[in-house]
């Protein structure tokens, strides 16, 4: 392990596992319980809950370091939505986190305040996967550390991911150090690792892909048209969230498409820099369509990117050939 990270690992995985055991108690409770944000999207109790535990946990142990997380504090700090700051607190509680008051969960949720670029930041997504997370299916809580630009450490808790031979409750939790491989271990309990790589496939026709669910946010009938140029047959596999990333990372897929559903949205850095790693270490490959590589050094977005396109390695290049063919 590179010795310079092995606290902020530590410090990451005890995090995360922390918050996503936290939103599986709240997704076997709740379907309700949603905040409509200012975009439209939803937020839940398990959003913030999440966000405050990892941002307190950050802070602790690296004051220094700016967190740029997706959630903020401010509509918890408005009268009408007391009784929802409440849940946090009474589920924060619950999960014996030290001095839940109303005033520091929202001190702590705004740790995650950072909006632009430093040498050295995390990025948080609470609960990357929203929808999923309402619908009763697949999330993840993702973190990230970037430093120069470059992912160094990726953390992703997934609450619905099975752990082979263990209960299919277990969800799963991964991470990725850079130059060190991917892991995979049970989110339940302490466990060696176990290292995870991408597929070998390099034939579309024995390959499968997967993409959101959600066709708002990867345009389904593009990548329906690319299948059936490059001749890939098996159907899609569809699910929320950077678990997608995981799919592709342990090799239960080859390729997840992220195709634009309209020209001038900009990825968000949380929704992709644990996931990134994760194949990367992995042995796959993360561009955007055009097959340039995704920068994290532009802020909270991937500013000069457009979609995402990961794939084992093998399949990358032509994949991104016939993308060049289509209009976005
Ligand atoms: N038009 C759009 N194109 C691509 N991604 C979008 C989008 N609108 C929202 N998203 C992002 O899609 C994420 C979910 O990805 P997926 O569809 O792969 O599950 C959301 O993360 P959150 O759920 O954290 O808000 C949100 O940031
Ligand atoms: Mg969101
Ligand atoms: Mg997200
Ligand atoms: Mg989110």
């Amino acid at each position: 392990m590179t010795e310079s990270l092995e606290q902020e690992l530590k410090t990451a995985l005890l995090a995360v596992r922390q918050a996503a055991l936290i939103c599986r108690t709240v997704q076997s409770a709740i379907t309700d319980e949603v905040l409509e944000k200012t975009d439209k999207s939803p937020v839940t109790i398990a959003d913030f809950s999440s966000q405050a535990v990892i941002c307190r946990a950050l802070n602790k142990a690296f004051p220094e370091d700016p967190i740029i997380g997706e959630e903020d504090a401010a509509e918890l700090r408005a009268p009408e939505n007391q009784e929802f700051l409440e849940k946090i607190v009474a589920e924060l509680t619950a999960a014996s986190i030290q001095d839940p008051t109303p005033e520091n969960v929202c001190t702590w949720i705004d740790f995650g305040g950072a909006k632009s670029y430093s040498d050295r930041f995390w990025t948080l997504d609470p609960i990357d996967g929203t929808k999923g997370f309402l619908r009763k299916e697949q999330y993840a809580v993702s973190l990230a550390l970037i430093v120069d630009g470059k992912i160094v450490l990726g953390v992703l808790g997934c609450p619905n991911m099975p752990f082979p031979g263990e209960n299919p409750t277990a969800g799963t939790l991964y991470y990725a150090v850079a130059g060190e491989g991917s892991y995979a271990l049970p989110l339940v309990r302490e466990q060696e690792p176990k290292r995870i790589r991408v597929t070998t496939t390099a034939d579309f026709s024995e390959s499968r892909f997967c993409e959101s669910v959600e066709s708002g946010h990867s345009s389904h009938s593009h990548s329906q048209q690319l299948a059936e140029r490059l001749g890939i047959s098996k159907e899609p596999r569809r699910l929320d969230s950077q678990a997608k990333y995981a799919v592709v990372a342990q090799g239960d897929a080859d390729i997840y498409m992220r195709l634009p559903t309209r020209p001038g949205y900009r990825e968000k850095i949380w929704d992709h820099a644990a996931g990134v790693l994760l194949v990367e270490e992995a042995g796959g490959e993360v561009t955007d369509i055009h097959g340039n590589p995704l920068q994290f050094d532009q802020g909270y977005e991937l500013t000069n990117n457009q979609g995402v396109i990961v794939t084992n390695g093998h399949l990358h290049s032509l994949l991104i050939q016939s993308l060049d063919e289509l209009e976005f």
